[in-house]
Order: structure tokens, then C-alpha cells, then sequence
């Protein structure tokens, strides 16, 4: 074993960057085995220095990650503060200094993530980023290397504990939505700001990270379709239970049957219970991928928090630590290609809608009409009367497989129905 150690910068000591240094603190002989060096964390840059942090040399602490990541001697770069600035200058400026980067930074990588790996690539350096995406679960380096042989068709799962979190204690104990989203922050499931979480921008990220090294093109998160669980109500996760089906945010990625482009997209969407997907409970993370040879392969595991977030960047320290001492570097950008991500309205699949509709005669037609005239071919209708009476009623239909441009003229039409009150929610239908 060499004995000189490889020297490591921590940019970011919150809740996974002081697990990373705990590990790295308590599990230093266990990495140095692994790796064939020992190493040194050298700094950690903070925003608030005067923070006291439990088993940190106060001696590392700076504000300064400029003059941390210039130092010109640090071997490896750990980005563990998020968001795109400076994290992404930070980044760029340790690969110009001779560092390679292990990021837990989803929303960076989503959204500049072919100018990084390109500046990688140009320095000669690592971008490593599993902690990006899923937490613990070892996802971006199977499918970026154990199935770099196989042609992947289409990715599904759940990427975000924080909405799963919530979908399921509103599911299971009957939570408020803001009751449950109190407890996943304090959990330290939730991004700083948990809008990421609720809106689906976190998810979307992940998605597009996802997309990008399944079909070995580039995605970013604005090209994926996204909707969050902020108008997910009591009466729809009521709703999919009548129906055998559980409320989940998924993340959806699929190459086109031609090969010729990919679908990335983020909703809430009911599965049925008897789906893998339908029972993985509170913050864990599951993930589908189909893949022509090998098939269906699930992923499945603790997908946020601190100690299960470190346990992936750890993974990739000791994978591009290895890589230094080896002087070589890991896959880069220059194995992708580009196709094009084409839009939500190409997406086909089935749909639950939920209508608030005159309780009179006739009104089952006009609706089926116009089901009929969008080409929108429906599966079931269920109609529930108000106890309250008052001339209204629930109508539920749930449709075949159809576009989905097809199914929002199909909602713009019903909207100008007379005997229509309101569409009380669109849910999309997945995994049967
Ligand atoms: N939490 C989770 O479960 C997961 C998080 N991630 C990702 O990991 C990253 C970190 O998340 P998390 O640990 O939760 O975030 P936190 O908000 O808990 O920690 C951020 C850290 O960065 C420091 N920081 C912020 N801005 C600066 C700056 N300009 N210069 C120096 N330091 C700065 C903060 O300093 P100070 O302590 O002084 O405030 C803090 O230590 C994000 O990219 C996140 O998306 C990925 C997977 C799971
Ligand atoms: N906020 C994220 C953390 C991990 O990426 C989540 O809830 O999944």
C-alpha cells in the first residue's frame, strides 16, 4: 500500500457532507484498504464557520472553496453543497487544479451536466455523481458500466423519498399532507428548500440524469416533463384504492420503439397494489429498468437522508481514488450520443379522470362523446352520487392507452360542457 495519502477537499459539511466525514474519520483504515492509500480530508468549506460540527478538526473549517479547490495538492473534490452556483465554478476550477469531483449534486448535473463531463474529460479528470441520484442505491454506475453491454428501453421508479414519504403517510395513516412533510424534513429527507421535493424539480433531475446515461444521450431537467404532489388530495388516493391501486410520484424514462428519440417524464400516477413499486413504503427508493437483454432488474433501497446519501459518495471516493492511482479515469461524455427528447404529448398511457357532472339524464353520453370525438377510448365509467343530493355528481372514467396530447384536448373539450361543474383530477395510470 502506498503511504503517502490522497488528499481530499469536502465542499459542504451539512446533512451528508458530516456523514462523509464521519465515515471517513471512523472507517479511515477499512477506505485505505480499499482504496491501496490512506486518505487525508485537507479542508471543508462551510457557509457558517462558527457551527459547531461534531468530529471535525475546527482546524479544516474555511469559507474560502475557492482558495480550497486552487490549492493545486487535493486529489479528490467532494461537492456536497448543492445547487448550480458556486457549485458549478467550484467544480470546474478543481478539475482545472488537478482534482477529480464525487458530487451528490442532482440539480447541477441535470442541468450542465455534458459542460462538466466535458471539462472532465479536457483535464483528464472524474466526475463521479452516485449519491446524485436515489441515495445508497447503486444505480448510475450499473448503468452506466454493468450495462454498458445491453440496450435499455425504458427506466420507472420512484426517485424522491421526501413525495413518497408523504404519499405514503397520507395513504397508509391518514396524514395532512403538511403534517407529513414537517416529519420528512425533520428526517432530513427534504432538499434545503422542499419545493425541489413537492414540485417534482428533484425527481425531474433525477430523471434526467437517468435518461441521459440509460440511453447514453444527454437530458436536462428541462426537457422532462414534470408534475408534482402539491394537488394530490385525499379523494385521488381514495379514489386508487377503489380501484387496487397506490398513489406514487414516478419518474419515467423510455426510448421510442425506433430507437430514434426518449420520453423523460415526472407525475404522481396510480399503480396497482400488486406492482413491486406499490409497496415500497416511506422514504425508500425503487427503480424499474427493462433492458433487452438482461430484462427486468429492480433497484430498491434508502434513497435520501445523510448516512445512506455518504454511503454512495464513499463508493465513488474509493472507485476515482483507485482510478488516480491507477492514472486513469472512468467512462466520459465522449460515449454519448444525442437524441432527441420528445414532447409530454407523446407520451401514451391510460388515464383516471374525475369529474363533477350534472346528476341529470343525458349527461353520460355528452361525456362519452367526447371521449370518442378526441380518440380517447374508454375502459371504465363509475358514477357516484353525493349523499348531499343537491343535483351533482362524482363521474370517474378511466380510459384506455391513448396519446397524451389527445387526452388534454379531451379535458379542454370537457371543460366547455355545460353539464360539466369541474374536472376534480387527472392521474395518469401506470405499471399494469
Ligand atoms: N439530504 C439528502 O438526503 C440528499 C442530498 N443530496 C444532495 O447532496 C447535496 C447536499 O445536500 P445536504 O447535505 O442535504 O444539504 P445541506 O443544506 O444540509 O448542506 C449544505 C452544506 O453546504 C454548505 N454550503 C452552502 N453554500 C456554501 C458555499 N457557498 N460555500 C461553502 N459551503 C456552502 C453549508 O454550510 P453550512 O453548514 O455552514 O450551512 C452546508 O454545510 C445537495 O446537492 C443535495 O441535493 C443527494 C441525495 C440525498
Ligand atoms: N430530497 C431528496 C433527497 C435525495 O435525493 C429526496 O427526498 O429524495
Amino acid at each position: 500500500m502506498r503511504t503517502r495519502p490522497l488528499k481530499v477537499a469536502l465542499l459542504g459539511c451539512g446533512v451528508v457532507g458530516s456523514e462523509v466525514a464521519r465515515i471517513m474519520t471512523t472507517h479511515a483504515d477499512d477506505l485505505a484498504a480499499r482504496i491501496g492509500a490512506p486518505v487525508e480530508l485537507v479542508g471543508v468549506a462551510v457557509r457558517r464557520p462558527s457551527k459547531v460540527r461534531e468530529g471535525i478538526d475546527p482546524a479544516l473549517i474555511t469559507t474560502d472553496a475557492t482558495a480550497l479547490v486552487q490549492r493545486g495538492d487535493i486529489d479528490v473534490v467532494i461537492e456536497v453543497i448543492g445547487g448550480i452556483e458556486p457549485a458549478r465554478t467550484l467544480i470546474t476550477t478543481a478539475f482545472e487544479n488537478g482534482a477529480s469531483v464525487v458530487s451528490a449534486n442532482k440539480a447541477l448535473l441535470a442541468e450542465d451536466g455534458a459542460a462538466l463531463h466535458a471539462a472532465a474529460e479536457k483535464y483528464g479528470r472524474d466526475l463521479y455523481y452516485e449519491a446524485a441520484v436515489a441515495g445508497a442505491i447503486p444505480l448510475v454506475r450499473p448503468l452506466r458500466e454493468s450495462l454498458a453491454g445491453d440496450k435499455v428501453n425504458r427506466v420507472l421508479g420512484i426517485v424522491n423519498g421526501t413525495t413518497n414519504f408523504i404519499l405514503d403517510k397520507m395513504d397508509t395513516s391518514g396524514a395532512g399532507y403538511s403534517e407529513a412533510l414537517d416529519e420528512a424534513t425533520a428526517l432530513g429527507y427534504a432538499e434545503a428548500d422542499p419545493t425541489a421535493d413537492v414540485e417534482g424539480f428533484d425527481a425531474a433531475a433525477k430523471a434526467a440524469i437517468l435518461a441521459g446515461i440509460a440511453f447514453h444521450t444527454r437530458v436536462k431537467i428541462g426537457d422532462v416533463h414534470r408534475e408534482g404532489i402539491t394537488e394530490v388530495t385525499a379523494a385521488d388516493i381514495a379514489s386508487a384504492r377503489r380501484m387496487g391501486c397506490t398513489v406514487k410520484l414516478l419518474a419515467i424514462c423510455e426510448r421510442a420503439a425506433d430507437g430514434a428519440s426518449v420520453t423523460a417524464r415526472v407525475h404522481p400516477a396510480m399503480i396497482p397494489l400488486s406492482h413491486p413499486l406499490a409497496s415500497v413504503r416511506e422514504a425508500y427508493n425503487a427503480v424499474f429498468v427493462e433492458a433487452e437483454a438482461a430484462g427486468q432488474l429492480m433497484f430498491y433501497g434508502p434513497g435520501a437522508g445523510g448516512s445512506p446519501t455518504a454511503s454512495a459518495v464513499l463508493g465513488d471516493l474509493v472507485a476515482v481514488c483507485r482510478n488516480k492511482l491507477g492514472e486513469a479515469t472512468g467512462p466520459g461524455e465522449s460515449a454519448y450520443t444525442r437524441l432527441p427528447v420528445s414532447p409530454m404529448g407523446e407520451v401514451v398511457t391510460r388515464y383516471h379522470i374525475s369529474l363533477d357532472v350534472a346528476d341529470k339524464p343525458g349527461v353520460l353520453a355528452q361525456v362519452a362523446t367526447v371521449f370518442a370525438e378526441q380518440g380517447v377510448s374508454i375502459d371504465t365509467v363509475r358514477q357516484q352520487g353525493r349523499p348531499d343530493g343537491g343535483g351533482e355528481a362524482s363521474l370517474v372514467v378511466v380510459t384506455h392507452r391513448a396519446p397524451d396530447a389527445a387526452l388534454s384536448g379531451t379535458v379542454e373539450a370537457l371543460r366547455k360542457l355545460d353539464t360539466v361543474r369541474g374536472v376534480a383530477s387527472i392521474m395518469r395510470v401506470e405499471g399494469e
